[in-house]
């Protein structure tokens, strides 16, 4: 552990406060993060450490990123660029146009998207486009967003969004039931040949013999996945008088029985069922999950509705059974190449009914998919986590309101433990502790943990860290970050009491901050909607965590404060307030100095002298001064 060396800390007050959080608009610094100014944790103890407040506040209409993302957005007004691959509703991009240059461009190639996508902040994408890891790669940190106007983001590289801290964001309600009604028009189109008969026709000939059907009513539907889609469907399938059971190994009992539907194995379904309608997402355990083996198992002349995704049939498998008559019929909305070879054989095939993935294409679902990106879209580009984020926490926006200011206050606190450590000591783990008077199940920790972690990583990391990748980072960097509640008899009225955040095994700039234990800890409280710092190691202070300030470690004596003071009045900087957190009267204190500006390099010195000349003159004061030449004023530069 480190020597108690630092004797005065310069930090930040912090200017950003979740100030008029709308309900959904909760203040989410989901990108808006420091301007990076440089970072240079030094090795060296310091008596001073002056730690700069950078967040932005909510109402900025700046959007900064990181020290490379700045340089994008030259002026605070700057508009962002979003590029829409693929017809998108009129009135989402109404939505788009008011807050960002759109750029409607279809048909792009790979290449041709990976040489746009470094000129862009978002994307906004349906099927047809693939965002693959070379697009994220080619977007060189400027992408924030991705959206996808529509449910399914199997043609999104999730994990490769993640890690460059890419937001994903889709619009999982506005198609649903064009969805289901494309699902159950395929389904009786299927069983009545409606599209043979139709051709036929169209071919001159009149063959009423030839296409005789086969009859909904009474006959079982298999519903495999059992969520939006699925459930509509199963609805409109009773409807026409239909039994239906369904399969989905994560779907609530009770929603498929209040809808008058079994929920029953993947065997039991696949071998009772006289219809199969597919509605799970394509996923590595659903890929192919329809295959030889399985079609071995369904009644002889099942018939099979695939509106999900084609890879979840192995197209291969699904012809031999339409071959043997284990299939009689198929109706396919999507498949696993789209669009599909003009040989296909499954297109061709005489029993099979072929839409090209219509299935969320009506006007309606199309003009609701529109706006729902396209606010979801802008939303994140603001700052805002978006309610129906894919690769980040989500938390409803009641819950999301509430927890705003201690969203502030967890990533501020995560910002000043992480400068608070000597650089080049290696954390390696973190703990946040959380007084709370709430039970488990009425706080979900996730987002303010996320937030932590992103206090934490981004003074310390080259890379962009948002609520997206700082788990991610997290594990990356192998730091484990582990979480304690500690609940308080007091109010459930609000979600935490403090939070705590920390760092062991590390050595420390400033020793004050050492719990006895050996942890660099710092206590943080929400008061009046604004967070404060109410704990540096084991003294208690009261420091509202809003610009900047000044730490200092001192012995208890009169005359401190108008010494310190009348060094910042000769720089003509004002003090806002302060506090003093000592164990005993004319014992080791913790000086807390809030200032209106930042103070120069020279001030600082002289604040550091003040303290070393003014302490008690035991030993450990000359081995501070000792070593004070050797230390570069204010020592460390950084950032809150
Ligand atoms: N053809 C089209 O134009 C459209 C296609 N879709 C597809 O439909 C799918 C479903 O959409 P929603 O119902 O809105 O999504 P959803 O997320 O509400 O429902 C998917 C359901 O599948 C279940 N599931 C996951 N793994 C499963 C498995 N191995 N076996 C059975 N069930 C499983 C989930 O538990 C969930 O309940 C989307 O993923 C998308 O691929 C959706 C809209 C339009
Ligand atoms: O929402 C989905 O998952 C769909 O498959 C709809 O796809 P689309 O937006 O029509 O390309």
């Amino acid at each position: 552990m480190t020597s108690a060396t630092a004797k005065s800390v310069f930090m930040p007050r912090f200017t950003s406060t979740p100030s008029s959080a709308s309900t959904r608009s909760s203040f989410l610094p989901l990108f808006k993060s420091s301007s990076s100014l440089s970072l240079k944790l030094s090795n060296s103890p310091s008596p001073s450490l002056v730690v700069r407040n950078v967040l932005k506040t909510l109402d900025s209409p700046e959007i900064s990123i990181s020290k490379d993302r700045d340089l994008e957005f030259t002026s605070l007004d700057a508009k962002p660029t979003v590029l829409v691959s693929e017809k998108l509703g009129e009135a989402g991009l109404e939505v788009l146009r008011s807050f960002a240059n759109v750029d409607s461009s279809y048909n792009l190639s790979p290449e041709e998207l990976c040489s746009k996508i470094s000129l862009c902040d978002a994307l906004i994408v349906r099927s047809g486009t693939k965002v693959t890891r070379e697009v994220f790669e080619a977007a060189k940190g400027r992408l924030k967003v991705v959206g996808r106007a529509g449910v399914g983001i199997d043609n999104v590289d999730l994990q490769a969004a993640t890690e460059f801290g890419c937001l994903v964001v889709n619009a999982p309600t506005a198609n649903t039931v064009a969805a289901a009604e494309h699902g159950i028009a395929l389904l009786a189109a299927m069983a009545r040949n409606v599209s043979q008969a139709d051709a036929s026709m169209k071919a001159g000939k009149w063959q009423r013999n030839k296409y005789i059907g086969v009859s909904l009513v009474g006959k079982t539907l298999a519903v495999m996945g059992f969520g939006k889609v699925g459930s509509e469907v199963a609805r409109r399938a009773k409807g026409l008088g239909m039994h239906v059971i369904a399969h989905d190994p994560y779907a609530p009992a009770d929603r498929a029985r209040a809808i008058g539907v079994d929920l029953v194995s993947f065997d039991e379904a696949i071998s009772t069922a006289d219809f199969i309608s597919l509605h799970m997402p394509l996923t590595p355990t659903t890929s192919k999950v329809f295959n030889d083996e399985t079609f071995a198992k369904t009644k002889k002349g099942v018939r099979i509705v695939n509106v999900a995704r084609g890879g979840v049939i192995d197209e291969d498998a699904l012809v031999r059974a339409l071959d043997s008559g284990v299939v009689a019929q198929a109706a396919l909305d999507v498949f696993t190449e789209e669009p599909p070879p003009k040989d296909s054989k499954l297109v061709q095939h005489e029993n099979v009914t072929v839409t090209p993935h219509l299935g969320a294409s009506t006007k309606e679902a199309q003009e609701g998919v529109a706006i729902e990106i396209a606010e979801a879209v802008v939303g994140a580009l603001r700052g805002e986590l978006a309610a129906t984020a894919v690769n980040a926490p989500m938390v409803p926006a009641e819950v999301l309101s509430e927890l705003a200011p201690y969203l502030v206050l967890a990533e501020k606190l995560g910002r000043l433990a992480v400068q608070l450590v000597a650089g080049g000591s290696g954390i390696k783990s973190v703990k946040v502790v959380y007084t709370t008077a709430r039970n488990p199940d009425d706080l979900d920790t996730r987002l303010l943990r996320a937030m932590i972690t992103k206090g934490i990583f981004e003074p310390i990391s080259d890379t962009f860290i948002n609520l997206v990748n700082a788990d991610y980072t997290a594990k990356q960097k192998g730091i484990r970050i582990s979480e304690e509640r500690v609940v308080i008899n007091s109010s459930p009225e609000f979600p935490v009491d403090s939070i705590q955040v920390h760092i062991s095994n590390v050595e420390s700039k400033f020793a004050s901050a050492l719990l006895d234990n050996g942890e660099i800890s710092v206590e943080g409280k929400v008061k009046d909607g604004v967070p404060h710092l109410t704990c540096v190691g084991s003294f208690s202070v009261d420091v509202s965590l809003e610009g900047n300030i000044i730490l200092c470690r001192q012995v208890d004596q009169p005359g401190m404060i108008g010494r310190v003071g009348n060094i910042l009045a000769e720089q003509n900087i004002n003090v806002s307030f302060m506090s003093v957190g000592r164990t005993a009267q004319k014992k080791l204190a913790i000086m807390a100095i809030g200032v209106d500006e930042e103070p120069d390099k020279e001030s600082l010195k002289k604040i550091g002298e003040v303290i070393t000349r003014t302490s008690d003159g035991g030993v450990r004061i000359s081995h501070l001064r000792k070593r004070l030449p050797r230390v570069t004023m204010p020592g460390t530069i950084s950032q809150i």
